[in-house]
């Protein structure tokens, strides 16, 4: 599907989707149990992908019919071994994730995914399943899926890098909680995306389970079980899907009006940093965290540094904020932003130049440099990326003419409703 976007003003209320690393979280947790049923969850294409694993491991996903909780029958404890191969699809999550869990279980598992998710590497996670005992195999041997894995491992002590990907630690955590040994991870090299394991820590928290940072990393005992009290886990909204609510507002609100985003409690989401980068470029933001409401009046934007380290999935959001904003927008630390759904420090410096945007790319670094032209709407590619896809549509909005992304149904991997969200604030646009 194509969408293209009018130069739009927007105001009015909308709300954020269910965040997509709480909901793939809260299954999983729900699975490694006995029964729990999760509110308000995602239901998106990745998280779905995750609820098929729970099944393929011998659990049962329910969905009320308004999508209002899910009721997870778990596999307790041990997952079994799946009947066919376990399809993670465009989930990144699902694939770590699954990944650890299925080493767990007394026989083999095989687990693949779409081009993109079989382009992203797995192998520091693949190694460290091979040094706790378990059998963790690239049927390529490039590290990357389809993977085999099983050989029910016990735990142990195990070293990987922490710069790849904060999912391997996620994965571990949750799945040497049902060891018998538990897990001790030494991290070799500076963690990114470090907020990521914080929600784990939350969520394992939730659902009974005692996990700790460590001096050298993290560390899980063994022999726990997932039970969340009183049966229930409620998912909080999603930061990162807001950020495009959230810029559309900075960008693009009516002079006399602003935009509201509601679902927007805190909690352990580190791309809640939004809020700040919007401040910092000159936007009015003010967030009533009781009420969960964020309002953004439109201002005019200038340049700032952002350092992504710990906020990957913010930098699409950001390079598009730069091209609209007066001045530099540096968004350092981003290497790591490169192993997504695609590389997204070339995806949005080369889709923002077909709009007019005058942007310089190193391996580390990406500078949007504002001001300089105004975005002219063009023919875009959102690169088979839910986040390029919201974030070219944003920058739409602005650009002089209309604005056409391509393969704009990848909002389906985490903001399904996305288009139905921007129409309601008034942006004009078509689907064909
Ligand atoms: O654990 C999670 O829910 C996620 C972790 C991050 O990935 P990395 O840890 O690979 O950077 C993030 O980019 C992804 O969208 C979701
Ligand atoms: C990278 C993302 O997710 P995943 O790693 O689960 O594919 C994302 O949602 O931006």
């Amino acid at each position: 599907m194509d969408v293209t976007i009018s130069n739009s003003r927007v105001s009015g209320r909308t709300r954020a989707p269910p965040s997509k690393s709480y909901t793939h979280r809260a299954v999983l947790a729900a699975g490694y149990g006995d029964e729990a049923t999760v509110r308000d969850p995602l239901v998106s294409a990745d998280t779905k992908a995750t609820m098929r694993a729970v099944e393929a491991f011998g659990g049962s996903v329910e969905r009320a019919e308004d999508d209002s909780h899910l009721v997870v029958e778990g596999f307790g404890g041990r997952p079994g071994v799946p009947d066919d191969v376990v399809n993670c699809e465009n989930s990144g999550t699902t694939m770590r994730l699954v990944t650890a869990c299925g080493a767990l279980a007394d026989g083999l598992v095989v687990l693949t995914g779409d081009d993109s998710l079989r382009s992203r590497p797995q192998g520091p996670l693949l190694s460290a399943i091979e040094d706790l005992g378990g059998r963790g195999e690239s049927t390529r041997r490039n590290g990357q899926a389809p993977l085999v894995v099983g050989g029910a491992t016990r735990g142990g002590r195990v070293a990987i890098p922490g710069d790849v990907s904060s999912q391997y630690i996620t994965a571990l955590l949750m799945a040497g909680a049902v060891t018998d040994e538990g897990i001790e991870i030494e991290l070799e090299t500076e963690l990114k995306s470090a907020p990521y394991v914080d929600i784990t820590l939350e969520v394992l928290a939730d659902f009974g389970v005692e996990a700790e940072r460590t001096d050298e990393g993290f560390a899980v005992e063994g022999g726990q079980s997932y039970a969340p009290e009183g049966g229930e886990y409620a998912v909080p909204g999603d930061f990162s899907s807001m950020s495009y609510l959230l810029a559309a507002g900075a960008v693009a609100a009516e002079a006399d009006d602003a935009v509201v985003v509601e679902g927007a409690r805190p909690s352990a989401q580190g791309d809640s940093a939004i809020v700040d980068i919007l401040e910092s470029m000159g936007a009015e933001v003010s967030w009533d965290r009781e009420a969960g409401e964020i309002t953004v009046p439109r201002a005019d934007l200038t340049g700032t540094t952002v350092d992504v380290g710990d906020t990957p999935d913010l930098l699409p959001t950001i390079a598009t904020l730069g091209a609209v904003a007066d001045g530099d927008t540096v968004v350092e630390n981003c290497e790591h932003v490169r192993y997504k759904e695609t590389d997204r420090v070339s995806a949005m410096a080369e889709e923002l130049e077909k709009m007019g945007a005058s942007v310089t790319e190193e391996r580390d670094r990406l500078t949007v440099h504002g001001g300089e032209t105004t975005l002219t709407g063009a023919r875009v590619d959102g690169r088979h990326d839910h986040r390029i896809v919201m974030s070219l549509a944003v920058a739409g909005l602005v650009a002089e003419g209309e604005t056409t992304v391509e393969g704009a149904e990848h909002v389906d991997v985490s903001f399904p409703n996305f288009f139905d969200s921007m129409a309601s604030l008034g942006v004009e646009l078509r689907r064909e």
